[in-house]
């Protein structure tokens, strides 16, 4: 086998690597920690997956802080071309594999297991065996040498497929073993049953067999004799036991029938005793029928009735008589009754009407003198009215007085008034009213001529405003020329005084403001006397005014005079109507008095009837109450007739009834004397006897019956034991022969067993005979090429794998005794020597796995390493397809084909791989 190509990927230190691997020896080669067994273990991980983890888990294998890994493995076997691809995925804290494939030239195999057992086949190895022999790991330089002989032959004889011999050995063995065991089981078996068939045949079973089967022949017929006796007790018994019942039934019937006469007897008595109380009932009945009879003909007499009053009660015979009667009187009582009901309703009516008149009668008085009081007030306030109005009529008077003396006055008043406007008016200035010529006013022109006076005066006033404005204009204009002139300035044109025209501008001016002023006082005087006049015009106005009303008042008051004059003349009428009223008034009244009177008179003796009709009506009750109880005393009377007849029925029912019991009674009795004389004492007493003997005999034969059959059953049970214990000894006899049977077939198949046990333990004694002198050889071969110079002859390999090494001076040495470097080198030479057994073969060479060897070199000094190198170099020489060699040592890069330097990143902190070539080795040595 060799491996062509490696890839990993976050795979421990490595983050993304791939590498390819060439035949012949290869030296992997870098620093402590650079990633070199690594390397190595990515390749065993990728054949064997989990199984090389020895003690790790998956989750080891992950580059620390990476979820997946990837692992892939291409080599090449026996001339065919293979490729491993295992996917690792991390989850939570366990990692699992979630793919691998194995490709070969032919199939494609899935999944871990069955990649492996695939691996394990083709390479005739199982990890374990894969680093026992092609793979040293570092640190287990020295693991054969350690190893006790036993386990060394274990580790040596599974790699030379030995251990599959020795576990079929121990198999056929085991096979062997087990059917001994049930060989002798089967033996102790078979010596048992056939004990048991000889104690059986001693026991003479057909003999007992007779003899039991005649006793039983005997037992039978006893029996059968027994049985036919006890059916003749039986028969005896029972015809007693019949006698003796039937005089039991008959004892019991007697007895009954004592019962039943007792019982008619006292139900005879019983109904004896009603009939008698029946008997005084209808005598208290009678009784009270003759008292009512008596209170019947008092009411009779009372009500005067027409009816026969002698009623004979105490005789039966005289009672339909009696009933006719008594219909007859309630006939007369019903129409008397009804007579005096009819009475009674019309006296009820009459009482009403009474009523109702006394009632409407009382109510004309009342209405009567409320009408005549009313009539009397009526008067007397028409007589109050009327003095109301004559001292009205004084008032009026004095009225008309004061209105009178008042409108003189209000004359007086207007007169003083006008003669105001006839005086003359004062004289004023004639040019300063314009249109006022006329010196007097009129009564009625005042208002007007105030008027014209106000507008004269407003205008008087508007043309003194004009004046006082064109005085201050002018003013103005002679101030300025004044300052113009002293600055020697025109004062109208501002020009220098010499050349100016109008330098006397200023006289002219000044005259005009003097004229001025003179027509604003002229105006201001004129406006003095047109207030005057005003004032005096105003104040006739106020007369003018005054006289107006004045007449308007004096107008009202004569018309109110008037007024009065004509209510005063109407008044006095209406006191002469109320006088004559009051008079007629007083007259009705009286009218109205004396008809009240009389009509009360007519209510006394309305009252009087009213008394008369309730006697009456009281008499018409008292004879109703009476007629009453004469009807109540009839239906008591017929009542008390009829119960008297239901009872004397009910005695003659009662009577005919004891007579049929005493017929049934006198029946009974005659009953009873005929069973009483039927049974005879001595026929009792036989039957009695004969029954108790016959009872004797069944119980003691039942007894001996009981017993026979007992006896009758053991026997027969005895028959079926001996009957059995017949076949039982057939059924044995068939048993000795079928164990003897497979007792012959397990002896056979142990003798078979042995046979093969033995076969598998001389032919893996064979091999590993014939393979430990292989081996031996080669040993011996390679311990020569690493020792030749030193002071050791030869090694022995024994049967048992006990290994001893051999010095020049033929002293024997153990492999512990040998110094460390050593113990590698012997190590390393018995692994080299075990490849070659392997690779050569027990028949002919067998494709190997690289020889991997992680720092071969730890415990070696120089000049042994060059030894190391030797041994290298004949494997390639024996070989041995492709070696690497793992480690950190320089020197043995001189036995390299090629190189591999694995470098550690140190910011990712990721393993790289770089392929070398020699010269670079040399290099790396001249260093
Ligand atoms: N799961 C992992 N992820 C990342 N790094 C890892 C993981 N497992 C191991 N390592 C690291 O891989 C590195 C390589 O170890 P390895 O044994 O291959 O080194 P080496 O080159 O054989 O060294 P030496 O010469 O000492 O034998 C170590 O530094 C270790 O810390
Ligand atoms: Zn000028």
């Amino acid at each position: 086998m060799k491996v062509d190509r490696i890839r990993l990927l976050n795979f421990k230190c490595y983050g993304d690597a791939d590498l390819e691997l060439d035949r012949g020896v290869t030296v992997v080669h870098g620093v402590n920690g650079s990633g070199k067994s690594t390397l190595l273990e990515g390749v065993f991980f990728a054949l064997y997956g989990s199984k090389a983890l020895a003690d790790r888990t998956l989750d080891d294998v992950i580059t620390t802080g990476e979820e997946e890994s990837e692992i892939e493995l291409w080599f090449t076997h026996d001339g065919r071309a293979y490729h491993v691809e295992r996917h690792l995925k991390l989850r939570g804290d366990r990692a699992t594999t979630t793919k691998c494939v194995l490709e070969t030239p032919t199939e494609s195999i899935e999944g871990a297991r069955d990649v492996r057992r695939e691996v394990t086949t083709l390479l005739r190895m199982d990890a374990e065996a894969f680093v026992n022999c092609a793979y040293v790991r570092q640190g287990e330089v020295n693991k054969l040498i350690h190893a006790s002989p036993s386990d060394r032959q274990d580790m040596i004889d599974d790699l030379l497929q030995l251990g599959a011999l020795e576990e079929y050995r121990e198999r056929a063995s085991d096979a062997r073993l087990g059917v001994k065991t049930v060989l002798d089981g089967q033996r102790e078996v078979l010596e048992n049953v056939r004990q048991q068939v000889e104690e059986k045949e001693d026991g003479d079973l057909h003999d007992r067999l007779n003899a039991l089967e005649s006793r039983n022949a005997e037992l039978t017929k006893e029996l059968d004799n027994y049985e036919t006796q006890r059916e003749q007790a039986r028969e005896t018994f029972e015809t007693a036991n019949d006698v003796l019942e039937r005089h039991a039934e008959t004892r019991e019937e007697i007895e009954e029938l004592d019962e039943e006469i007792d019982d008619f007897r006292s139900k005879i008595s019983e109904t004896e005793r009603q009939r008698e109380d029946a008997h005084e009932e209808i005598r208290e009945k009678s009784d009270r029928r003759e008292e009512l009879d008596d209170e019947r003909e008092a009411l009779l007499s009372d009500v005067d009735l027409d009816v026969d009053r002698n009623v004979n009660s105490d005789d039966g015979d005289d009672g339909d008589d009696t009933e006719d009667a008594d219909g007859s009187t309630l006939e007369a009582v019903e129409s008397r009754t009804e007579t005096l009901e009819d009475r009674d309703d019309e006296l009820r009516d009459d009482l009403e009407d009474v009523r109702v008149e006394i009632t409407e009668t009382n109510s004309d008085i009342e209405r009567l003198r409320d009408d005549a009081s009313d009539l009397e007030s009526q008067a007397e306030t028409a007589r109050e009215d009327a003095e109301d109005l004559a001292s009205k009529l004084e008032t009026d008077k004095d009225a008309i007085e004061e209105r009178e003396e008042k409108l003189d006055e209000l004359d007086g008043k207007i007169e003083t008034e006008r003669e105001r406007f006839s005086e003359p008016e004062t004289a004023t200035p004639p040019q300063s009213v314009s249109d006022s010529d006329g010196l007097s006013i009129a009564l009625g022109d005042a208002e007007a001529a105030l008027e014209a006076l106000e507008a004269d005066r407003e205008d008087l006033t508007d043309k003194i405003g004009d004046i006082t404005a064109d005085i201050r204009t002018i003013e103005n204009a002679i101030e300025e020329g004044e300052t113009l002139l002293e600055e020697g300035k025109c004062p109208e044109c501002g020009q220098s005084v010499e050349d100016s025209p109008h330098v006397d501008v200023l006289s002219e001016k000044r005259d005009e403001l003097a004229e001025r002023r003179e027509t604003l006082e002229e105006r201001e005087t004129e406006r003095e006397a047109l207030d005057e006049r005003i004032e005096r015009v105003e104040s006739l106005r106020e007369a003018e005014r005054q006289v107006d009303r004045l007449e308007e008042n004096r107008d009202n008051i004569a018309r109110l005079l008037e007024e009065k004059r004509e209510t005063i003349s109407d008044r006095r009428e209406q006191r002469e109507q109320l006088r004559a009223d009051a008079e007629e008034y007083e007259a009705d009244a009286e009218d109205k008095r004396e008809r009240a009177d009389e009509l009360e008179e007519s209510v006394d003796s309305l009252r009087g009837d009213l008394g008369e009709i309730n006697g009456e009506r009281s008499e018409i009750r008292e004879m109703l109450e009476r007629l009453s109880r004469v009807v109540d005393v009839e239906t008591e009377r017929s009542e008390l007739a009829s119960g008297i007849e239901t009872l004397r029925e009910r005695r003659d029912d009662w009577q005919t009834m004891n007579d049929e019991r005493r017929e049934t009674l006198s029946g009974k009795r005659e009953r009873k004397r005929d069973l009483e004389s039927e049974f005879d004492d001595e026929r009792v007493e036989t039957a009695r006897q004969d029954k108790r003997d016959a009872e004797d005999y069944l119980e003691k034969v039942d007894a001996k019956l009981e017993d026979l059959r007992e006896a009758r059953t053991e026997v027969q049970n005895e028959i079926g034991a001996v009957e059995r214990e017949l076949e039982e000894l057939e059924e044995l006899r068939d048993r000795v022969k079928a164990v003897e049977a497979r007792c012959e077939r397990l002896q056979s198949l142990y003798d078979e067993a042995e046979t093969l046990q033995a076969t598998y333990a001389d032919l893996r004694a064979e091999l590993r005979q014939h393979n430990v002198e292989t081996l031996d050889r080669l040993l011996n071969e390679t311990f020569e090429l690493v020792y030749q110079n030193d002071s050791y002859a030869g090694i022995d390999l024994d049967g048992e794998y006990r290994l001893t090494v051999y010095q020049k001076d033929g002293e024997a040495l153990e492999p512990e005794q040998l110094s460390g470097g050593e113990r590698a080198l012997f190590n390393l030479s018995l692994r080299c020597a075990i490849y070659r057994l392997l690779a050569e073969g027990v028949e002919g060479a067998a494709p190997m796995p690289p020889l991997i060897l992680d720092e071969p070199t730890v415990f070696l000094d120089s000049g042994h390493i060059t030894q190391l190198v030797s041994l290298v170099e004949s494997m390639r020489e024996h070989g041995v397809e492709q070696i690497v060699v793992v480690s950190h040592d320089e020197e043995l890069v001189g036995a390299a084909d090629s190189l591999v330097r694995v470098r550690k990143d140190a910011t990712s902190n990721r393993s790289r791989l770089e392929r070398g070539r020699p010269p670079e080795i040399d290099l790396l040595v001249s260093d």
